[in-house]
């Protein structure tokens, strides 16, 4: 199991809090300025012509506003919004009774589109392109192919994985947004605004300093913002960056951002296997973690942090990974003194 702390997925438990936190306007999204600009042409562009603007393609990892950016599409066209997801189009059945239910100008978002059914895609091609698709009724040497008209609409797709989107997919869309970890100074914005919603007082400081442990994420930024509001309510602690320090110290969060999942894998390849190589089936076993977790979550913030590399032949630790380790190793004896 991966520490939902550090997991940039979106746990049940926080969908209603993320809602309450979502921005609604490109002014109020905070970071991200090359593709806020892009997105501000390409939409006053539309508007100007009175069309529905091209098809987007928001492209990033989890966490960073995918879904935030598709909302504040619809909001900003002043047209209606309908949700859908990759794995709930298992067929191409399923893609033709959302399509065939827009309305004139609809934004439609289909979320990790990359798992969409093959069969779909194909179909998605043409509706795309036409805003027409073929429905095939019948079987065998019965079967015929009738064609529907759609009303024009605006995909908006979002995936983690871009790369393993087809090539006709991909290219059918009029704008692709790549989206980026944030800096620590615009986490630290987004933080802002959280905790004014939240109606927490946080000093800039505390601010800061949570912004610099939350992995360029602002999922994880909001996450750890609402574990430190707890340790502020149960300590009637000061909301200073010395009570930021205590609530991430008990949530395990050190100073370099890096949690208990983290550190267990920096150790193990500092010095269990000696700085490595190791590959990743044999560092999961050694740190009793499922491989996909170190895979998708550890292993990337850890190389963006230039903690650990990849090679050839496994994962190695850095000059400044084996540092981190060793001083980690060091307070922990202290710890136990
Ligand atoms: N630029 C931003 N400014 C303020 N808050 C943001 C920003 N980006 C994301 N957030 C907040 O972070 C949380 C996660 O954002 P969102 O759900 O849009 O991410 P996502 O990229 O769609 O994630 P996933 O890939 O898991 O669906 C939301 O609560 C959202 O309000």
């Amino acid at each position: 199991m991966s520490e939902p702390l550090i997991d940039p997925a979106v746990t049940p438990d926080e969908i209603a809090f993320e809602g309450a936190l979502r921005p609604t306007s490109l002014a109020e999204f905070v970071g991200q300025p090359k593709v806020r600009g892009q997105l501000e042409v390409l939409l006053q562009a539309a508007r100007m012509q009175e069309r529905a603007p091209d098809h987007i393609l928001l492209a990033g990892p989890p966490g960073l506003g995918k879904t935030t950016l598709a909302m504040i599409i619809g909001q900003e066209t002043g047209r209606p919004i309908r949700f859908s997801s990759g794995p709930a189009i298992q067929h191409a059945g399923d893609l033709a009774a959302v399509l065939s239910a827009l309305v004139p100008g609809e934004v439609l978002f289909i979320d990790e589109i990359h798992r969409m059914a093959r069969s779909a895609e194909e179909m998605l091609y043409l509706a795309m392109e036409d805003f027409r698709i073929d429905i095939m009724v019948g079987k065998g040497a019965g079967a015929a192919s009738i064609p529907l008209e759609l009303a024009p609409f605006t995909l908006v797709g979002a995936t983690t994985r871009s790369g393993m989107l087809p090539a006709p997919l991909r290219d059918r869309f009029g704008f692709t947004a790549h989206l980026e970890f944030y800096e620590t100074d615009d986490l630290e914005r987004v933080l802002g605004r959280s905790a004014r919603l939240m109606e927490l007082d946080l000093e800039t400081a505390a601010l800061a300093e949570l912004a610099s442990r939350s992995r360029g994420t602002p999922r994880i930024a909001n996450r750890l913002l609402r574990r430190v509001r707890d340790w502020l309510l149960v300590h009637a602690g000061s909301s200073d960056i010395d009570g930021v320090r205590a609530a991430l110290e008990l949530y395990d969060v050190d100073e370099a951002g890096l949690d208990r999942i983290d550190r267990a894998v920096l150790h193990a390849i500092a010095h269990r296997f000696a700085g490595g190589p190791v590959g990743l089936s044999t560092l999961a076993a050694a740190v009793g973690e499922e491989a996909d977790t170190i895979e998708s979550v550890v292993e990337p913030f850890l190389v963006r942090e230039g903690l650990i590399g990849r090679t050839p032949r496994g994962r190695i630790a850095t000059a400044s990974g084996m540092r981190h380790a060793r001083a980690v190793a060091r307070d922990d004896t202290l710890d136990g003194v």
